[in-house]
């Protein structure tokens, strides 16, 4: 389970005007500004539940989930994932949860995709017979036969997005945190990524946080949404609840989420 408790991070940015002056002036004095990324958010997401965490840019999403992963500390507040604090008990709190950035790669880049998985497998000490039936399993579903051998920067984003959700879920998860998972894939790849998604929270009941701005994966994937915006949560509901905020009875998903955004001023 995860329990969010009134957490809040505030970020230091140093700011400064243009021009040569500034620069110098600048190396001197620096002026600070404070970025409220999380302002006191609380949510408790069950076991096998999968939630879309959606909220315009700069709204907190990822600042979240690096809190959720550990690798954030936040400033106040508490969160507790399956019992454990992300950020004090870091090294026990990673066996339970899988990570993805769609943005950045936990892989190797100069190795062949399969030894970055070694070496993951090292690092979670994960025991060979179950590593063997994860990695049998993830190279079916996520048809990685033919890009296994091949080393990571010579992979189409498609072909990488696929290992990096293999690389994640190595270890078996309880918990997988996805931030924008589908970015710049195809449609066949997409649909692949998400089937993939769907089966394993049926078949493991993996709990699964989204967090995209594609609605049609949080259409297809999850159930129950979490609205953040300005560093607040403004919704939690079903999929459902906020279809039905709707004036319109045919707007699309984005459409629906375009106007809520502009309801709260985010
Ligand atoms: N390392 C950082 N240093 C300073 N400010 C940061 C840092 N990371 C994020 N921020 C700021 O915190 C706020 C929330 O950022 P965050 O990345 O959590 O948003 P997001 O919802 O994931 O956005 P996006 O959809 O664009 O990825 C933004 O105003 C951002 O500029």
């Amino acid at each position: 389970m995860i329990k969010v408790e009134k957490l809040s991070k505030t970020y230091q940015v140093a700011r400064r005007n243009s021009g040569f002056r500034e620069a110098i002036k600048s190396l001197y004095s620096k002026e600070y500004e404070e970025i409220k990324a999380l302002d006191c958010i609380s949510f408790t997401i069950l076991d096998g539940e999968m939630v879309g965490y959606i909220g315009p840019n700069g709204a907190g999403k990822s600042s979240t989930i690096k809190v959720l992963s550990g690798i954030l500390t936040p400033d106040s507040g508490e969160c507790t994932i399956n019992g454990r604090i992300p950020w004090k008990e870091r090294k026990a709190h990673v066996r339970d949860i899988g990570v993805v950035f769609g943005q950045r790669s936990q892989l190797w880049w100069d190795v062949p995709v399969i030894d970055s998985f070694e070496l993951i497998r090292d690092i979670y000490s994960v025991p060979k017979e179950m590593y063997q039936r994860n990695l049998e399993e993830l190279v079916e579903l996520l048809s990685l036969n033919q890009i296994v051998k091949t080393p990571v920067r010579q992979l189409s984003l498609g072909q990488r997005m696929r290992c990096e959700i293999a690389a994640a879920l190595l270890h078996s998860p309880k918990i997988l945190f996805l931030d924008e998972p589908t970015i710049g894939l195809d449609a066949v790849s997409k649909l692949a990524v998400r089937d993939f998604i769907l089966g394993l929270n049926q078949k493991h009941n993996t709990t699964v946080i989204l967090t995209t701005h594609d609605m049609q994966d949080i259409e297809a994937l999850t159930s129950r949404i979490l609205l953040i915006g300005k560093g607040k949560i403004l919704m939690d509901g079903s999929l459902d609840e906020l279809k039905g905020k709707s004036v319109h009875q045919d707007a699309s998903l984005d459409e629906i989420v375009a106007q809520l955004y502009k309801q709260f001023r985010i």
